[in-house]
């Protein structure tokens, strides 16, 4: 035996168990309920939050950090379930979800934010301890001490496979995207690596609160007065809330004369009501129009144009919500709750029919950071016949002259031009109208002459129009 005498222990200080942390419990339950559940994080998320603050000693921060916490998880969830594979020595599917969604959560600490290292570990342990037992805490502190042995560029180095052997692979782990969404969002892009790395960089980001000033009944310069508020990037009606602006607190959208819209739903509606169209314009109908954003757009739009609004929503409880949206319109508006494939309306009866279709919203995944997860290719077909038949519908509600708005808030080409040119072959008498110059200033609206917004060239979602003129 040495006689060397002992070093003194490290920690003279009997240990203390660290307080629970409420942050991370609440960011734990939100995950379980996503993955139990089918929960959407943006609905599950406020009550848990709202419960926590009443509950006491839950200020802002520990809100933002919450939040950040479970968006960045189920966003990276891709890349980080890559990873995590490297470190544990069975499959994925073998480990229990719970204990999956503390690794997650805890290399989303190490390697998405600046959380430190020590901070990460230690704190994801301790949950694992309150929410998962001793037993299975050591697990998770042995993965993610190997987790903390790199960065994340190092760490994708070691688990994407090299671009130039398979590029759709290697993107959808580095940028967290099922590789059939890659691919799906690449054919609608286009264009080679930088353009589809910018776009999927772009849909991991979160994307800021644009507000409608609907026309008639706000103004973006009572807007603009707004502390965190600056101009929209196109719409002449939106205005842009930065990082802590808070919706609810801006008068005008509490009283309901402005609205959260993003941007690219704005101009959807802004292009279609300013598409020509030959003679009367009098009639318009909204067939999809549920909860009512571009509803309440078309509303005061066509209230300034002595124009008429219907708007059509087949389920009754989301055509309640288009009501609330088109309470107040400055001019005549009707709601009805009605299938838009079996309309009560003769045909040929509006001069302007917007059909914003059910879609995969694989344009919106900055929104929904679990949908990317969820949707399935198969989920496609589920849409097809409906987008046809509401398509069919819209072009025979429209009179001779009068056009319709094909929009869907999915760039997959599947659901976009697909659907439009199978319509247009049933439909002999109609043109496509070019809709980009009814957008001037928006830059990079494609080839035309529809037109296909996206997250990284307008900071919008990835809406999808194409605008149909019936000529026979
Ligand atoms: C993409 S959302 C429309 C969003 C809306 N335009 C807005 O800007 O707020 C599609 C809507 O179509 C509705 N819908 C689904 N099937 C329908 C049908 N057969 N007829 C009419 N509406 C339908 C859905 O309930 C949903 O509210």
């Amino acid at each position: 035996m040495s006689d060397q005498p002992r070093r003194p222990r490290k920690h003279a200080k009997p240990y203390r168990r660290p307080k629970k942390d409420p942050v991370r419990i609440l960011a734990f339950e939100a995950l379980r309920a996503v993955d139990e559940r089918d929960a959407y994080a943006n609905l599950v998320l406020p009550p848990l939050l709202r419960r926590a603050r009443e509950a006491g000693g839950f200020d802002a921060r520990d809100a933002a950090l919450a939040t950040e916490l479970v968006y960045g998880t189920l966003r990276r969830q891709g890349t980080y379930d890559a990873i995590v594979a490297a470190c544990v020595d069975r499959p994925l599917r073998e480990v229990d979800p719970p204990v999956l969604d503390v690794l997650s959560l805890g290399a989303h600490q190490l390697l998405g934010t600046r959380i430190p290292t020590h901070a990460a570990v230690s704190a994801s342990v301790e949950l694992a301890r309150v929410v998962l037992g001793d037993g299975r805490a050591k697990f998770v502190n042995a993965v993610l001490r190997k987790i903390a042995q790199d960065d994340l560029d190092g760490w994708l180095e070691r688990v994407a496979p090299p671009y130039d052997e398979d590029p759709e692979d290697h993107l959808a782990v580095v940028h967290s995207h099922p590789r059939w969404v890659v691919s799906a969002l690449w054919d609608s892009l286009g264009g080679g690596r930088a353009g589809i790395e910018e776009l999927l960089r772009a849909d991991n980001e979160r994307p800021e609160v644009t507000l409608v000033a609907r026309p008639g009944r706000a103004t973006t310069t009572e807007l603009l007065e707004e502390e965190a508020a600056l101009p929209g990037r196109w719409s002449p009606y939106a205005v842009r809330l930065t990082e802590g602006g808070e919706p609810g607190a801006v008068t005008a959208v509490a009283e309901g004369r402005a609205g959260v819209q993003d941007e690219g739903s704005q101009l959807v509606a802004l292009a279609l009501a300013g598409a020509p169209v030959e003679g009367r314009d009098r009639m318009w109908l909204d067939g999809c129009a549920g909860p009512g954003g571009k509803a309440a757009l078309l509303g005061a739009l066509a209230a300034g144009r002595g124009a008429v609004l219907l708007a059509s929503e087949k389920q009754p409880h989301r055509a309640g919500l288009v009501a609330r949206a088109l309470a107040g319109n400055p001019g005549p508006c009707q709601v009805v709750a009605a299938d838009g494939t079996r309309p009560p309306w003769r045909p040929g009866s509006f001069d302007r029919v917007l059909v914003d279709v059910p879609c995969t919203g694989l344009g919106a995944l900055r929104r929904r950071p679990e949908a990317r997860w969820r949707r399935r290719p198969e989920d496609l077909e589920g849409f097809a016949p409906l987008q046809r038949g509401l398509l069919r519908s819209a072009l025979e509600s429209v009179r001779v002259g009068g056009v319709v708005g094909y929009a869907t808030c999915s760039p997959h080409l599947a659901e976009t031009r697909a659907v439009v040119a199978d319509l247009l072959k049933q439909f002999p008498d109609t043109d496509l109208i070019d809709a980009r110059p009814l957008l001037p200033g928006v830059p990079d609206l494609g080839e035309g002459p529809d037109i296909q917004l996206w997250p990284h060239l307008h900071g919008t979602d990835a809406m999808y129009l194409a605008l149909i003129r019936r000529t026979g």
